[in-house]
């Protein structure tokens, strides 16, 4: 079956392009339509199609195949889905590949990766100019931003009230090489044109952020206060009831789309390799030009990074955070190995005694 843009003018709606087409009309997916994962719940998830929208589960196969719980479809996901004829539903055979995902790593003695948001183009980051500013705490996000494929752009909220929001987003900018820094009101209205480049049309954006910082005002502010009326739609249940139905990924009226989930909210451990080096990449460009190779900055002779620390041209809380969030992931990465390949192990034994093929990817 083959689809064409225009019969795609809801999906359109939701971030649908060409090259989402493109590989939609692989092999693989013929048969399919395409749909977009608006919100999940514990058994299922809800979907927007070209007709409109169903409520969907994976099929029995996926269920199988699936190894890891990031494997599964999750809220930003576009789906290759086959609807049940005179009912509601749909099931989900696959998940297109992620060009972004937002991975949260659940702590616990069996660490589970979980994907909170995918698909999105711009991580907001969210921080306030008052007194919750927190400069390591925002590294960190920037570290999960960039592990996550999507650009970070850093919103520094409630500008009224900070008397000197220029310095505050130049100290920001001197931690976050290469992101874009904004400092907004939404209290005051202030700051919405510097965000027109990012809530175009067909982009889709998450909000990142501790509690309180102001992300629900911000999404308030951004769907010109009538989030509830994009995010929830009313309809009749099966009762008949008027009952307001809960999306985590909804349009905006700029055109742009926005992804909040739970999930993305309580964001807090990472396991991001490369997302580190570039959250950090004044300091990786440093550590380059040390004498030995396996460097640790310590008590090294020759070490430009300890040279740059007392010259006072590096920070030295950016360099203990810098140490702290690498020894972070290095503990999480060793977890997650043990936990992957023990899962492997026992998915390829199932496989391999019913017949069925692994597959991962
Ligand atoms: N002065 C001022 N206050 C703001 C602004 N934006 C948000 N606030 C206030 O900050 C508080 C927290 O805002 P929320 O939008 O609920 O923050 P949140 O990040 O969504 O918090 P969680 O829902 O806990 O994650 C509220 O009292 C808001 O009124 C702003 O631009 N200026
Ligand atoms: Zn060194």
């Amino acid at each position: 079956m083959t689809t064409s843009i225009n019969d795609n003018q809801l999906l359109t709606t939701y971030g649908w392009n060409d090259g989402w087409e493109a590989t939609m009309n692989g092999e693989r997916y013929a048969g399919l339509l395409p749909a977009r994962v608006t919100a999940q719940y514990s058994h299922c998830y809800r979907i927007v199609m070209a007709e409109g929208e169903r409520i969907a589960e994976v099929t029995g196969k996926f269920e199988f195949e699936a190894v890891l719980r990031s494997q599964f479809p999750a809220v930003g996901d576009w789906v290759a889905v086959q609807p049940l004829q005179g009912e509601p539903k749909a099931v989900i055979h696959a998940v297109l590949p992620r060009r972004s995902a937002m991975i949260r790593r659940a702590a616990g003695s069996v660490p589970v990766e979980q994907v909170v948001g995918a698909n999105m183009d711009y991580l907001f980051i969210v921080n306030a100019l008052n007194d919750d500013f927190n400069l390591r705490k925002l590294e960190r996000y920037l570290v999960a931003a960039w592990e996550s494929g999507a650009a970070p752009v850093v919103l520094l909220t409630k500008a009224d009230l900070c008397e000197d929001a220029p310095s505050r987003v130049a100290t920001v900018e001197s931690i976050a090489p290469g992101v874009a820094v904004h400092a907004v009101s939404a209290m005051n209205d202030q700051g919405k044109e510097a965000l027109e480049a990012y809530l175009q049309r067909g982009r889709t954006i998450a909000v990142i952020g501790s509690s309180g910082v102001g992300k629900s005002t911000l999404l308030n502010w951004l769907s010109g206060d009538d989030l509830q009326r994009v995010q929830g739609i009313r309809e009749d249940d099966a009762r008949g009831r008027h009952t307001t139905t809960h999306r985590e990924l909804f349009p905006l009226p700029s055109g742009a789309v926005m992804i909040d989930t739970p999930g993305m909210r309580e964001l807090q451990l990472w396991d991001a390799d490369e997302g580190w080096q570039e959250a950090f990449a004044d300091i990786e460009a440093l550590a380059a030009a040390c004498r030995f190779r396996d460097c640790r900055h310590e008590q090294e002779s020759g070490c430009v990074v300890k040279q740059a620390i007392a010259e006072g041209t590096l920070d030295a809380k950016r360099f203990a955070s810098y140490k702290k969030t690498g020894k972070e992931l290095a503990h999480m990465a060793r977890k997650e190995q043990s936990v992957s390949q023990r899962l492997k192990k026992s998915s390829n034994k199932r496989a391999a005694s019913k017949g069925g093929r692994y597959r991962l990817e």
